[in-house]
């Protein structure tokens, strides 16, 4: 894997209470990883770490093979990308995106033209002559998109750029991102709390938590082989149910240890008519249908609360006796101490 980034061993620091606890992370050349976690967890710090806005109390950052710990920001050759765009108010779009060429002493009409080919690739070169206060959010992204791409950085550091985006156009500028990357083959690190967002956008996902990471893998892994409890409940939604492994039995062989904690996502859970036979006895608490699907929020005799995902079209009613059935294959089993994952990946 030839390195477009690397960190080793990164510990950081604000006025002396440490944030990051030792983060190795590799994103290979033209890899988007995107850097998961919920608010607080250090994402944006690992960010700043790597742009050289924050120095590290222990580790060492390197970019495209080469050590970069003890460079300033303007020195490493990365782009940021803020969620708040950071573009300049009283400078037209085109000079926002030349700007950074500008005080690179790149010569004016080399700037310009390489302005208008990093708008052109983000799709806003009709705003060329605008300023920032007559833009959509969306096309205060673009700008912001193509003032990054200009400097040609050897990597791409965005900072929750499709947050203040609605619904719609997040959706839309997150498969622009994307087909952006596959087209540049650029090494970008995209930073998260959505975990739509990161299970659609990337090649990887490092799941940080409280400054460390839990774990790093494909979407694929993180979905389906979470590393911990953490991960398995931090994605997905609603989350994945979680009991202990004496209040519910699942369905066929188990594995070697069924101790500790069992994890099953709400998809894995079948619900059958309380007259049936097998099954745990359930009372149905509430129904919520989202289009073709329902949610139907559970009580097990017993009293552990589960979570169901169902056909709407045959959806339990609220207040109905059910019988719950999930199978082995479909429970993951995590450690009741450490949280961690016992079944095998
Ligand atoms: N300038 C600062 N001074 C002191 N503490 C800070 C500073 N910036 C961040 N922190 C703290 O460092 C920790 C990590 O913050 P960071 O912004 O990296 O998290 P994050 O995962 O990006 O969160 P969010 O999703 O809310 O942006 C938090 O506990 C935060 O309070």
């Amino acid at each position: 894997m030839s390195a477009g980034l690397a960190l080793a061993g990164v510990s950081a620091a604000y006025r002396g209470t440490e944030v990051l606890h030792d983060v190795d992370l590799t994103v290979a050349r033209g890899e988007l990883l995107v850097v998961l976690g919920p608010s607080g967890a250090g994402k944006s710090t690992v960010l700043r770490v790597v742009a050289g806005l924050e120095p590290v109390t222990a580790g060492r950052v390197s970019i495209a093979g080469r050590d970069v710990t003890d460079l300033r920001p303007g020195r490493r050759n990365v782009s940021m990308v803020f969620q708040s765009y950071a573009l300049f108010p009283h400078l037209s779009v085109a000079e926002n995106i030349a700007f950074g060429l500008e005080v690179r002493d790149v010569p004016r009409s080399a700037a310009r033209d390489r302005a208008r080919a990093a708008a052109e690739a983000v799709g806003c070169a009709e705003l060329l002559g605008r300023r920032p206060g007559q833009l959509s959010g969306g096309e205060r992204q673009r700008v912001a998109l193509a003032r990054a791409l200009v400097r040609e950085p050897d990597v791409f550091l965005l900072d929750e750029p499709l947050s203040n985006l609605d619904q719609a156009l997040r959706v839309g500028m997150r498969a622009e991102l994307r087909a952006l990357h596959d087209r540049l083959g650029a090494t970008m690190v995209h930073v998260t709390h959505d975990q739509t967002e990161a299970l659609v956008l990337a090649d990887r996902i490092a799941v940080l938590r409280d400054g460390r990471v839990e774990q790093v893998g494909t979407p694929e892994q993180i979905w389906r082989t979470p590393a911990s409890v953490f991960v398995a409940r931090f994605v997905g939604s609603p989350a994945m149910n979680l009991l202990p492994a004496d209040a519910f039995t699942p369905d066929g062989d188990p594995p070697p240890q069924p101790d500790g904690q069992l994890g099953f996502r709400p998809e894995a859970v079948t619900l059958a008519d309380a007259t049936t036979d097998g099954g745990t006895p359930a009372t149905v608490d509430r129904v919520e249908v989202v289009g073709e699907d329902a949610y139907a929020y559970l009580t097990l005799d017993g009293g552990h609360p589960v979570v169901a995902r169902v056909p709407a079209a045959r959806r339990p009613a609220a207040g109905s006796a059910v019988r719950v059935t999930v199978r082995w294959p479909d429970v993951h089993v995590f450690d009741a101490g450490t949280g961690r994952r016992r079944t095998p990946a």
